[in-house]
């Protein structure tokens, strides 16, 4: 990124502007305070394929707000300790029993454990395999849309009025198999879960009684209910420019997989952390989230592991009116990129910003914390947020208690794997 111009640059990417937002104080101007930055990009591939209706790329509007308030009616703190906490629980004692068993794919323990924690707090009921190859087929499918140069039809948005039978609409036909499955996936956990008898976010979020007879309000719980989890991790996406994320399963494994691999390197940090769970609970008992504010090292692992990598690394928003900054004129539509891996590696703000370094969140002044940036920008910030810091603690300190977090082992040599990350929505 260029250093002239830190907090904003300007590119020309198939006829529509980007604009990059390099620095934590342009992004907290623009992105949190306005709300015209609020709106998603338009992508019609995505679009075609049903995608729109998922919260990560509707535009910003009524009905963005009515289903944001929906999640956060039931994922803000006070619900995730009342509605959540159990699951939380169970799932990361579950985690613990797994890895105990199967040490070696810790890597799918860890995925299909916080998926199914999410599914399961959604619609009431772990995911079977149905739902799970769906799952992956449309996770694929949103792949595919978000390769911008690849469909000509996000270049000349007219074309998705071709009717699919037309030559050279294929991508039409292609669309409308992936809007169904999208849809399929929706759709049957939803009506599904409207009859289970134990409390999920569905049932939950009908019960509100203020909407609960209206057909608008349980379309609207359906596709927020859908928005939580969005499918199992695409390993090699490409399209950075689309970084959209669609997750709330990816991105806490994502996150937990970072942590292993930075404690391997920083086995001293993993020590003092382990220390100060056994100090705080003794010998004999696992952490719960009651802890959380006993264990103020562990909190600064945590947030020096988002800082040190965010899961999210950039997030897209897009303008729905013109806008100015700086003397500078910000058109309607332009795509408006957050570079969050940027912003928490600024050396003003983050000494040494390349070395994790827990106790930056200790000292006086503390450093600010990451998460103001890792978990988005204002009206777009994420809804899972309280979900997802409840869900890291206990999992990372359950893992910090009953593991020692080793380099493996090649001939009987400990062998440290680099600090190596793919390129992803997710990474
Ligand atoms: C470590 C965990 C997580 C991180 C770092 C994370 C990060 C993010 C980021 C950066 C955004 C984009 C914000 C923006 O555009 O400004 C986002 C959006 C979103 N997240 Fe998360 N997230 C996490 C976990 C979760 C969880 C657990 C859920 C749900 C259960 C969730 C659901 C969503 C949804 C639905 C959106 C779209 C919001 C919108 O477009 O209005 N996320 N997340």
């Amino acid at each position: 990124m260029p250093s002239g111009q830190p907090w904003v640059v300007y590119a020309e990417a198939s006829k529509v502007l980007v604009i990059v937002i390099n620095s934590s104080t342009a992004a907290f101007e623009l992105l949190d305070k306005r709300s015209v930055f609020a709106c998603r990009p338009s992508i019609p591939m995505a679009e075609l394929m049903g995608r729109q209706n998922n919260v990560g790329f509707t535009f910003y509007g009524n009905r963005l707000r009515e289903m944001r308030r929906i999640m956060h009616s039931l994922l803000n703190s006070t619900a995730v300790n009342s509605h959540w906490s159990h699951f939380i629980e169970s799932q990361s004692l579950e985690l613990v029993h797994r890895l105990l068993n199967s040490p070696d794919t810790f890597e799918q323990e860890i995925e299909s454990s916080i998926q199914e924690m999410i599914v399961c707090l959604t619609y009431g009921k772990k995911p079977d395999e149905e739902y799970t190859k769906t799952a992956k087929q449309v996770m694929f499918d949103t792949w595919t849309a978000l390769q911008h140069h690849r469909w000509t039809v996000n270049a000349f948005p007219l074309l998705r009025y071709l009717p699919p039978w037309f030559p050279g609409a294929s991508f039409k036909r292609l669309a409308v198999d992936a809007k169904e499955r999208f849809e399929r996936m929706t759709r049957l956990p939803f009506f599904a879960a409207k009859t289970e008898m134990d409390p999920c976010f569905v049932r939950l979020a009908l019960e509100d009684d203020q909407h609960s007879s209206s057909m608008e309000h349980e379309e609207l719980v359906m596709y927020a209910a859908g928005s939580l989890f969005s499918g199992l991790s695409p390993t090699t996406l490409s399209t950075r420019l689309l970084n959209i994320p669609l997750a709330g399963a990816d991105t806490i494994s994502g996150f937990l997989l970072t942590f292993l691999l930075l404690m391997i390197h920083h086995q001293d940090i993993q020590k003092r952390a382990h220390e100060e769970i056994l100090a705080t609970i003794g010998e004999h008992q696992l952490p719960c989230l009651a802890d959380q504010s006993s264990m103020p090292f562990l909190q600064a692992v945590i947030q020096e592991t988002h800082r040190f990598h965010p899961p999210v690394p950039l997030a897209t928003h897009s303008t729905y009116a013109e806008d100015e900054y700086e003397g500078h004129r910000i058109p309607k539509k332009a795509w408006v990129l957050a570079n969050i891996w940027a912003m928490t590696h600024e050396s003003e703000r983050y000494d040494q910003p390349d070395t994790f370094n827990p106790d930056r969140y200790l000292q006086q002044p503390a450093a600010p914390d990451p998460r103001m940036q890792t978990f988005g920008f204002g009206r777009r910030q994420c809804p899972g947020l309280h979900l997802a810091n409840a869900v890291i603690f206990l999992n990372v300190a359950r893992l910090l208690k009953c593991f020692a977090i080793l380099p493996p082992l090649e001939n009987g040599e400990p062998v440290v794997p680099p600090l190596d990350f793919k390129t992803a929505f997710i990474s």
